[in-house]
């Protein structure tokens, strides 16, 4: 069954806003767990707009459930973070320092000795690595070709073009997803999923492993609780395997 890794950035960014720590970011990761969440995703990024690395430190000796890293491999700060702290997935990301957000994924045939030279690293300290890609068969291709474990789908276009169109959005994530499956490629999924969008893609892409999702899910749970949240998160997955 598709498994769900709750992003708590947006958890950390509240936190951040007064200084304090309320929110407490380590409470909430562990009831997301109790909730019923399969991992807790955090992605530190170099300017610590919310998830900072002592957060990591924080969370990493506490939580029972899987601990995904996401960040840019690129910058040695966190690959000595990820070494250091040896989750069970890291996430490669080709984030720029200045980005608002994640909005593309590697170019696996143009940085292909580089990623194979860090998916190394990781792999040999014993991390399942994943890396952000968009959905195009030939970067999956270039992700076979760097070992990679996993693929993780950049979805933001198809969480975009969802309304207006959901077979035209998910045509090409189907045929990227067929293409990891064909290469024997784990398969993730995550950017702007979220409670309108999801249970389609995970329909149509059964055999997906694992969808991170942080800020619809959050943005929700302001509304709705984040125990019922979750619950609500996990059953779009669910209804698809129960078909
Ligand atoms: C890689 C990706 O799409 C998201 O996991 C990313 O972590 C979102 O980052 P922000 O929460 O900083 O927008
Ligand atoms: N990898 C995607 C993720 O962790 C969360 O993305 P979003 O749901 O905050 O857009």
């Amino acid at each position: 069954m598709t498994k769900l890794s709750v992003n708590i950035n947006k958890i950390a960014t509240l936190r951040n806003s007064r200084g304090g720590n309320n929110p407490d970011l380590v409470k909430m990761a562990l009831d997301a767990e109790n909730f019923g969440t399969d991992g807790i995703t955090v992605h530190p990024r170099p300017d610590e707009r919310h998830i900072r690395y002592q957060d990591v430190y924080d969370l990493k000796p506490v939580l029972t459930t899987e601990l995904n890293i996401e960040g840019n491999s690129r910058e040695q700060k966190f690959v000595d973070l990820v070494l250091d702290i040896k989750p069970h997935q890291v996430t490669l990301v080709p984030d720029a320092t200045g980005q608002l957000t994640s909005d593309h994924g590697w170019n696996t045939i143009q940085h292909k000795d580089y990623l194979k030279d860090i998916i190394r690293v990781f792999k040999t300290a014993g991390i399942r690595v994943s890396i952000f890609v968009d959905p195009d068969t030939r970067m999956v291709e270039g992700a076979a070709a760097v070992e990679t474990d996993r693929i993780e789908l950049y979805t933001e276009a198809y969480a975009r073009n969802f309304t207006a169109n959901r077979e035209a959005a998910i045509a090409p994530y189907v045929k990227a997803a067929e293409k990891a499956r064909e290469l024997g490629l784990g398969l993730n999924a995550g950017h702007d999923l979220d409670l309108n969008n999801l249970n389609y893609f995970s329909q149509q892409i059964p055999w997906l492993d694992e969808v991170s999702i942080g800020h619809a899910l959050i943005c929700d749970a302001l509304y709705l609780g984040f125990e019922n949240t979750i619950q609500l998160y996990k059953r779009q997955l669910i209804m698809r395997s129960g078909l």
